[in-house]
């Protein structure tokens, strides 16, 4: 059963990482309607949704742009289907487009040119979206195999509650457009969740609610602090060495490795994709002025967690445009551990920071990161966030086991 989801009909606020997320989330494809846009604005929008994406996107209009950003799915709504004859189809199939259509009369679905990989059909229940647009089928409809010549999606009303009587009617899939954009969330991860890329996310990205930072001192090196926050009980365990040769940082890092695998932890590299691809790292942590995450995923593929640094709202769409699966949102307050801080942002900065993202629908977890002490946890969690990063605090504790454990009942 595929599920088609469908644009917004208007230009929407922050409509590009929107899709983006989508996309990353396990979205297969999008039609890209907006039915009164001029093709500047859905050329601006299309510059922003990530190219990774364009293969999975169909244009219904404008199809002048499909050229520009190598996009190879053409949608003929109805009008501009009759009004193009059929050599002109066969000409874009062979060509190497995927075509679509849209019908609303049944009679005309074993007639349609065998040109089109797949045609809408409906409405199929009373619109979402669309105020007086009623179903077109009865709840005891069966699409019978010779009424198609072509693939039929359902569309119309299509939500969570539905979807299995959409399959009862023999449909090959569903096209969702209200339930996706009316609500005041990311609706598709939940209907789509369960298809595969979103299990599987869930999976191998959840993100640790309390992450170590390691350091270096006199007294202390890089691994044996890592040794400390392990014995303490942090599952999560960040490498991050300054001023060393690469070389040098792969060897801490293989041997890291090796310590936190046997501690069934999970080892992020900080700063160096190359190295956290070499050791098989869980994560990698890139900051603004490390290489651009979307740069860095091609060398480390899509199962492996990247966080992302931010100080402003403006990078935290930043981050989530270019794919971050976590963002680092700091400095908390002063610290020594980090040289040239961002400004520091405070608790009054995080609340801000966090009710913008709750009025934008983005959800992301974000990690508190700089200075921070334990008794700082409960009010930084209170503003939403999902959790936070320690050094010295952990490093400095005269009893690390017992701190941990306190912050873990916080945080859980
Ligand atoms: C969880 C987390 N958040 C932020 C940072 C900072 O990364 P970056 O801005 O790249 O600075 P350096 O750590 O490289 O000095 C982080 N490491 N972890
Ligand atoms: C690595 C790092 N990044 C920060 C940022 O604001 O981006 S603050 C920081 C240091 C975190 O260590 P401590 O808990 O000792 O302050
Ligand atoms: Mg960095």
């Amino acid at each position: 059963m595929e599920i088609i989801a469908i644009s917004h009909p208007e230009f929407i606020p922050h409509e590009a990482h929107r899709i983006n997320a989508l996309f990353r989330e396990g979205m297969l494809r999008l039609h890209l309607r907006k039915p009164d846009g001029n093709v500047a604005d859905l050329n601006r929008l299309l510059g922003e949704i990530d190219p990774e994406f364009y293969p999975k996107i169909a244009l219904h209009t404008h199809h002048e742009l499909a050229a520009q950003f190598g996009i190879n799915r053409l949608h003929f709504p109805e009008n501009l289907r009759k009004g193009t004859p059929e050599f002109m189809l066969e000409k874009l199939k062979n060509a190497g487009f995927k075509l679509s259509t849209s019908v609303h009369d049944i009679s005309e679905l074993n007639a349609l040119s065998t040109a089109f990989e797949y045609t809408f059909f409906g409405p199929v229940f009373n619109s979402i979206s669309k105020k007086g647009y009623q179903r077109v089928i009865h709840d005891d409809f069966y699409l019978k195999n010779e009424q198609k010549n072509v693939k039929v999606i359902a569309i119309g009303g299509i939500a969570h509650s539905n979807i299995e009587k959409i399959k009862e009617m023999n449909f090959d899939g569903a096209a969702m457009l209200g339930a996706i954009w009316h609500s005041s969330n990311f609706q598709f991860l939940n209907i789509a969740g369960g298809l595969g890329p979103r299990q599987l996310k869930s999976d191998l990205k959840k993100i640790e609610k309390l992450q170590f930072i390691s350091s270096q001192s006199a007294e202390m090196s890089h691994l044996e602090s890592i040794r400390l926050a392990l014995e303490a009980g942090c599952r999560w365990i960040q490498l991050r060495v300054k001023n060393q040769e690469e070389a040098q940082i792969l060897e801490i890092a293989t041997a890291a490795k090796s310590l936190c695998d046997s501690y069934t932890a999970k080892l992020i590299i900080n700063d160096f994709p190359n190295i956290a691809r070499s050791v098989n790292a869980h994560g990698l942590h890139l900051g603004l002025n490390d290489m651009p995450i979307s740069e860095a995923r091609k060398i480390v593929g899509h199962n492996m967690i990247i966080g992302g640094t931010a100080n402003t709202f403006e990078d935290i769409l930043l981050r989530v445009n270019e794919g971050a699966d976590y963002i680092g949102l700091g400095p908390f307050r002063f610290t020594g551990t980090k040289q040239n801080l961002s400004p520091i942002l405070g608790l009054g900065g995080y609340d801000e920071l966090m009710q913008r993202l709750v009025k934008t629908n983005i959800e992301i977890p974000i990690i508190a990161i700089g200075g921070i002490l334990p008794d700082d946890i409960p009010g930084l969690l209170a503003t939403g966030l999902h959790g936070v990063a320690m050094s010295s605090a952990l490093i400095q504790s005269k009893e690390p086991k017992e701190t941990v454990q306190k912050l873990d009942e916080i945080l859980c």
